[in-house]
């Protein structure tokens, strides 16, 4: 039998039928710009936006290639020592074949950006959203502004093979303590974490063996989850030898993987016959 198409409305996946047929179609409800708008102050929507940063930042991210990220000051200058170091950081890291990742803003996050692009590198800015305006810096090619905080970290640790840390404020702690703990509690295992500026940070590093550690809030390979230097080259160098020590110790992994899925099957098939 066919259904009377005045009595009958389908609206995507559902049918309704008599009395139940709404008065409006669902185009037209979305079409009407009239009633309240409180809703797009609501968690159901910034949950939206914030599954539509995700989105956004993987679409950008997901196929660029090695990468390292550098954090630092937003407030320190050109002219400052550190900043040339930043520049120096990243033409490095682009010479030697990474995507540099910074949050785009200024100061070291620009020096870092300007030394890869200068270097013929991808120079990555992944900004934020801040309560005063700003723009990504002039030297970064391929750039996202996020909303939320977390989201951008995400990006961060997600896409990039080793942190670089440059002399910074609260900021920048808070990026290095973040991949600190990511990689003590063995959330990520992939990355080193070199922080560059012996005299900036070298008081940190004494602070950390002898409180932290005297006190056992840390265990004893901890402070080694860090690296210090004051050398651009060596920054590089840290971050390689990491990764082929890295990559070493998942092909001896696969190795014993692959062994014993061998032995298994040996023994599977000898049961068998
Ligand atoms: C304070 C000023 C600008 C702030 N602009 C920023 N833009 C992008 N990213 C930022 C900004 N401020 C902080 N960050 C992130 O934290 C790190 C730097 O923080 P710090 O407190 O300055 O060390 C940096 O790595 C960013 O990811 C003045 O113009």
């Amino acid at each position: 039998m066919t259904e009377s198409r005045s009595k009958v409305r389908r609206a995507g996946p559902l049918t309704y039928r008599g009395g139940a047929i709404p008065a409006t179609t669902t185009d037209q409800r979305l079409l009407d710009r009239r009633g309240p708008s409180d809703w797009v102050h609501t968690d159901p929507w910034r949950v939206l936006r914030i599954q539509s940063e995700f989105v956004e930042g993987f679409g950008l991210l997901s196929e660029v290639g090695q990468s390292v990220s550098v954090f630092g000051s937003a407030r320190i200058r050109p002219g400052n020592p550190y900043y040339e170091t930043g520049e120096l950081v990243g033409r490095k890291l682009a010479q030697a074949g990474y995507n540099v990742i910074t949050g785009g803003g200024p100061g070291l996050m620009e020096a870092a950006n300007k030394g890869a692009q200068e270097a013929g590198g991808t120079s990555i800015g992944l900004g934020i959203e801040l309560p005063f305006e700003q723009m990504l810096n002039d030297y970064v090619d391929v750039g996202v502004t996020f909303r939320y905080f977390f989201v951008r970290k995400t990006m961060f640790v997600k896409y990039s093979q080793a942190f670089v840390v440059l002399p910074g404020g609260f900021g920048t702690m808070d990026e290095l303590f973040e991949a600190i703990t990511l990689v003590q509690t063995g959330k990520v295992t992939r990355f080193p974490v070199v922080l560059v500026g012996s005299e900036f940070w070298g008081g940190l590093c004494d602070w950390i063996r002898q409180t932290l550690l005297l006190e056992g809030v840390i265990s004893p390979d901890d402070p080694d989850l860090m690296h210090l230097t004051d050398d651009p080259d060596q920054v590089v160098e840290i971050i390689r030898k990491a990764h082929v020590d890295l990559a070493r110790r998942e092909f001896e992994a696969e190795q014993v993987e692959q062994a014993s899925a061998d032995v298994r099957a040996a023994e599977a098939g000898g049961n068998g016959t």
